[in-house]
């Protein structure tokens, strides 16, 4: 299993997934790992969620976790579901503790000082910054960043193509998240493998 500091410098982007839809998400994986995205977050907004995860995982070279996470219950399905790592929109001791005990490679959204530090107590250094733009953007996260030099970010919420290279410029972001590398409906799969591409591109 790998560390999440691995899983965030694999790639400049996570794709953040919502699958309506179970027979997508085998073309929607495939066309993310050909275009050079191999990390891919499926949100847990689905009921296909967990299934989807399972399918995504038998494309060579992806590697999936499970965002959405909101509680210990939550993540010992995702674990169960094979996730190679948990992303949360936020923390709570509860979840801190079963992602320590479970032992998975933990992503937890902050948004605030407060919840950095309860992070710190449990051992937390990276940290999904959720939701990027509308808790203060690129400023905010620059201030954040000061008293806490030691944390590495994945920004996410609100992130463009065209904001992207800005977060990614700052040296706290190992990489971002977002949705729209993946547009909702149908998947057309040669638009995606070409925004993944472009998103590839981005790598620091
Ligand atoms: O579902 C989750 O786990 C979340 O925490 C929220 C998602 O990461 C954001 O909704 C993605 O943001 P957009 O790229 O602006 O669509």
């Amino acid at each position: 299993m790998k560390q999440i500091e691995t899983v965030m410098r694999t790639a400049p982007v996570i794709p953040v997934l919502v699958i309506e839809d179970l027979a997508h998400a085998k073309p929607i994986a495939e066309a993310l790992v050909a275009g050079g995205l191999k990390v891919l977050e499926v949100t847990l907004r689905t009921s296909v969620a967990f299934q989807a995860m399972e399918i995504m995982r038998q494309v060579p070279g992806a590697i999936v976790g499970a965002g959405t996470v909101l509680n210990p219950s939550q993540l010992g399905s995702a674990v169960d579901a094979g996730a190679d790592f948990i992303v949360s929109p936020g923390l709570t001791p509860a979840l801190g503790q079963a992602a320590i005990t479970a032992g998975v490679p933990f992503l937890p959204g902050v948004s605030n000082a407060a919840d950095i530090m309860l992070g710190l107590d449990f051992g937390f250094h990276h940290f999904k910054f959720f939701p990027a733009e509308t808790s203060g953007g690129i400023t905010a996260l620059k201030a954040l960043a000061a008293p806490f030099f030691d944390a590495k970010f994945c920004p996410t919420g609100g992130i463009s193509a065209a904001t992207a290279p800005d977060w990614l410029a700052l040296d706290p972001v190992l990489c971002v998240g977002g949705s729209w590398v993946v547009p909702k409906g149908a998947p057309d799969v040669a638009l995606i493998e070409a925004t993944a591409r472009a998103a590839a591109a981005l790598a620091q």
